[in-house]
């Protein structure tokens, strides 16, 4: 299945209300099961990867598959390894072949059981679950920053607790410092200095939670604002600029391709200035998931990048650097990448081949950070297997009609 998007004359007075972060929703469940908590999660997401977590605390069964969802198979894998029993968790093909051999490493080095039922280093894995010694660990922290945040929320259950000493640059740091937070929230007050995290023996005390707005799907609707042009506005309902979520940081880079962004009682009103840069180059590494977006709205607003720090998109829901390469390429943005950490386009055109149909390759940002593009495109363009979306934003689409989009 494949939608047509043909966008609006213009984006105004258009008021969203945004999905709650998977992100903090697969945190509190993790946090909300170990500490026995009577209170219900509130503004659970009703994303794909969120499901896959709660099917899994709603079974009876000891056979998992949590599909395309990384925070959901690593965060369940450090947490099976202390719940007494023996498991196993599989996921999507692509998952398949998303690594996981530093977590394993990891929970093996700190007492755990856990074996591969394939190919060593990845998923599916069988997990022979029971009490965690714990102690003191060294873990490469420039892979994925999910085998972190897995090993610290179980940390504090640990017999001797847990220390992490992170080597190699810290990737996706914002999301450790999530975890923290969320952990701190529920009474475990953990110390980071340097490279070295330390949690402490604890009893998480439970609370009533509520998650926030999600800061990457936010991202879509900047560049939306951006891509429509000067007078453009849209306000996302409920979205405090004040969040814990790295991906926060998108108010502040949009600002070079004209997007300004002011809070309120409602939420965040985002606006277009007119003033973009010449051209725009940053450090992705605290943000991975926001590199597709500014890809595509650089490219579509005639901005030459240089996006680095992009080493972790090799190993997500697709490779997102090849990805991006191929379908910008379509629209006839030639793109270069030393296809390890960055993506730069030099403003070198050709013209763009007819009858485009997107490729999402399974990734969710890849749909959603194309259907803003139709704000610039002549010919209307599809994208393929668009209900993707659902992976994090199952309303995309519905959204997208709201703000006067055809499909
Ligand atoms: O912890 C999290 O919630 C996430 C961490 C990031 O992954 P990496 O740490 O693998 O970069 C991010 O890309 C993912 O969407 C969500
Ligand atoms: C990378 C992502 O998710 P995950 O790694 O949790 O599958 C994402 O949502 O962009």
């Amino acid at each position: 299945m494949s939608v047509t998007v043909q966008a609006p004359q213009q984006l105004n007075k258009i008021e969203i209300d945004l999905p709650a972060s998977k992100s903090i929703s697969n945190r509190l469940l993790i946090l909300n099961a170990l500490s026995y908590s009577p209170h219900p999660i509130k503004n659970l997401s009703d994303s794909d990867d969120t499901e896959a977590m709660l099917r899994v605390f709603n079974s009876n069964s000891r056979a998992f598959d949590i599909g395309a969802a990384g925070t959901t198979m690593r965060f369940l894998t450090a947490y099976l390894a202390k719940i007494v029993g023996e498991w196993t968790i599989t996921g999507s093909s692509r998952m398949k072949q998303r690594p996981i051999h530093v977590l394993v490493d990891a929970l093996n080095q700190l007492g755990g059981k856990v074996e591969y039922m394939e190919k060593e280093g990845f998923p599916p894995l069988r997990i022979f679950g029971s009490s965690l010694t714990g102690g003191e660990l060294e873990l490469p922290g420039n892979v994925s920053s999910q085998y972190i945040s897995a090993l610290l929320m179980v940390g504090p259950y640990m017999e001797q607790g847990l220390t992490l000493n992170l080597t190699g640059e810290i990737t996706s740091r914002p999301y450790i410092h999530l975890t923290l937070k969320l952990m701190e929230q529920y009474g475990v007050k953990c110390q980071w200095v340097d490279n070295k995290i330390t949690v402490p023996v604890a009893v998480y005390q439970p609370v009533a939670a509520k998650v926030e707005a999600d800061w990457s799907a936010a991202s879509y609707w900047f560049e939306a604002v951006a891509l429509a042009g000067k007078g453009a506005s849209v306000v996302l309902k409920g979205l405090d600029r004040y969040s814990w979520q790295g991906d926060a940081a998108v108010a502040e880079l949009f600002v070079k391709l004209g997007v300004k962004s002011k809070s309120s009682q409602k939420g965040l009103t985002l606006s277009n200035t007119g003033e973009v840069t010449a051209h725009f180059s940053h450090d992705f590494s605290k943000e991975p998931d926001l590199a597709q977006t500014f890809a595509v709205t650089c490219a579509f607003l005639g901005v030459p990048f240089k996006l680095t720090g992009l080493h972790t998109l090799k190993i997500k829901e697709t490779d997102r650097i090849q990805a991006l390469v191929t379908e910008l390429g379509q629209f006839g943005f030639l793109l270069e990448t030393n296809d390890k950490d960055n993506l730069v386009w030099k403003g070198e055109k050709t013209a763009p081949q007819s009858d485009i149909v997107v490729k999402t390759y399974k990734d969710h940002r890849m749909a959603m950070a194309f259907a803003p593009a139709a704000l610039k495109t002549t010919r209307a363009f599809a994208i393929e297997d668009h209900m993707v979306v659902t992976k994090s934003y199952p309303k995309f689409w519905e959204d997208l009609k709201m703000a006067g989009f055809t499909l």
